[in-house]
């Protein structure tokens, strides 16, 4: 199932139509150190989100980032990706955990429950995610969650993942609090410099720099 402990950025790709842009993007997040990348296009058909998928594989590859497909196990599983994340509307885990496999990266949208994510956990998912901790410019109306949620969920065991309106400001709260990975669409991607974004998630993980408060 999921390997040991992955900590750090866990990149969402925005709504992007365009796949020469969105690859150009998605290049420069990989080349800066997401630790994972998932696949969300909710303005994509079915057919676009099929060849965006596919073209994002071989792009991960080259940097070894695992890309997991959001909303849609089958098409995970139709193209060979490393995961899924699923949500409340997206279908059972158990159910894509049988059709995907024990190495699969197949996650649950737990929202503000710790009870969704035991039994997500007991159905096979590999990691739980939680939230809006802030408010998300990307889905204004998520449902919020508090980040004292992230030190109870962590006797369930697997990695949990924190999303909805992280900042490198606001993102070190989060991973203090027990998150293993942030999820972050508009604070990477529509950052003036997303690599500089990219890095400042990455040193939420870090002991805080003493020259910072100086
Ligand atoms: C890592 C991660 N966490 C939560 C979500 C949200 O999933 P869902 O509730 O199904 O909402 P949509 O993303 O489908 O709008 C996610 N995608 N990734
Ligand atoms: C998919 C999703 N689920 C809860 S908030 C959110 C959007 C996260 O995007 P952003 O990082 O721009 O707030
Ligand atoms: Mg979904």
């Amino acid at each position: 199932m999921t390997p040991a402990r992955p900590r750090g950025l866990y990149a969402i790709t925005p709504d992007d139509t365009d796949t020469p842009r969105l690859l150009r993007r998605v290049e420069v997040v990989l080349a800066a150190g997401t630790t994972w990348l998932q696949y969300r296009n909710k303005r994509a058909d079915d057919a676009l989100r099929e060849s965006q998928a596919r073209a994002l594989q071989p792009l991960c590859a080259r940097y070894a980032v695992p890309l997991i497909i959001n909303d849609d196990w089958p098409l995970a599983m139709r193209i060979g990706a490393d995961g899924a994340h699923l949500g409340e509307d997206d279908g059972a885990i158990a159910t894509a955990r049988a059709a995907l496999g024990d190495d699969a990266l197949l996650g649950a949208s737990c929202y503000d429950s710790v009870e969704r994510a035991r039994a997500a956990r007991d159905a096979g998912a590999g990691y739980v995610a939680f939230g809006a901790f802030f408010p998300s410019p990307t889905k204004p109306l998520a449902r919020v969650a508090s980040p004292a949620l992230l030190a109870e969920a962590a006797a369930l065991g697997v990695p949990r993942v924190a999303i909805g309106g992280i900042t490198p400001d606001n993102a070190r709260l989060l991973a203090d609090a027990g998150a293993d990975l942030l999820a972050v669409i508009s604070g990477v991607f529509d950052a003036p410099d997303p690599a500089a974004a990219v890095h400042a998630y990455r040193a939420a993980f870090l002991p805080p720099d003493p020259e910072a408060s100086r």
